[in-house]
């Protein structure tokens, strides 16, 4: 059987870890997903973006690089969200003032001085990256069924103005990564919950991989 590495990317809500679950089942990879229960700054990041922006993105590039060398190394994987695409939640919690420009810069020089060390690795990127996307709508309707109360917008409306920013610059975000071939799904017209939106979907992904390896 041949092996894969495919991340999956996409905003808050998109679907990725049911996404990575159903593809590493058909493929029969392993699936790598971000550990929300083990995670004590995310909700204190909710309550308090500027005292822990930092600390959150400093976890998650540390959880990050450990999957991605993982995924690398055992090169048959689906990773839930990738080492790629937390930068952009930085540089956002940039400009919103919750990170300052010393700790950007030393983000950013964690971060080549991570990338770098994938380079050293015999397989240096991923195969395919698959970025699920749809409309505001969409993540907001899912943020708001799937009910993790922090995330939630009644509970607390200055969030309303975060996810709308980091909604309009991810399609910016994914016209300038470069790591691999991607795939793009409309969140807003296919339901993997339904039989024949997964069997079309892992046609298209099969369909991708060979692609990819030719
Ligand atoms: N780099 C990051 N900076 C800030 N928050 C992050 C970062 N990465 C993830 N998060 C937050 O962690 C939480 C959990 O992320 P997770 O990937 O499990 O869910 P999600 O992004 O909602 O994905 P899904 O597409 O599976 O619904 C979300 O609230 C998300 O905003």
């Amino acid at each position: 059987m041949e092996k894969n590495v495919i991340v999956l990317a996409g905003m808050i809500g998109a679907g990725k870890s049911s996404y990575t679950e159903l593809i590493s089942k058909e493929l029969g990879s392993k699936a790598f997903y971000e550990s929300i229960q083990d995670n004590r700054i995310l909700e204190l990041f909710y309550k308090e973006p500027k005292r822990w922006a930092f600390a959150l993105q400093i976890y998650f590039l540390n959880t990050r690089f450990r999957s991605i060398k993982q995924a690398l190394l055992d090169q048959n994987n689906v990773l839930d969200r990738s080492i790629y695409e937390d930068a952009l939640f930085t540089q956002i919690n940039f400009e919103e003032g919750n990170i300052s420009e010393p700790e950007m810069d030393t983000y950013l020089d964690l971060l080549d001085n991570m990338m770098e060390e994938i380079d050293t690795l015999p397989k240096k990127s991923p195969d395919l990256l698959i970025y699920l996307r749809g409309s505001l709508e969409t993540v907001l309707k899912r943020i708001k069924m799937r009910g993790r109360p922090y995330e939630q917008i009644h509970l607390n409306p200055g969030l309303l103005d975060y996810y709308t920013t980091l909604h309009s610059r991810y399609d910016d975000w994914f016209t300038s990564y470069h790591h691999s071939d991607t795939l793009v799904i409309n969140i807003d017209e296919i339901d993997i919950h339904n039989e024949e939106d997964a069997r079309i979907l892992m046609l298209q992904i099969r369909k991708k991989l060979k692609e990819v390896r030719h």
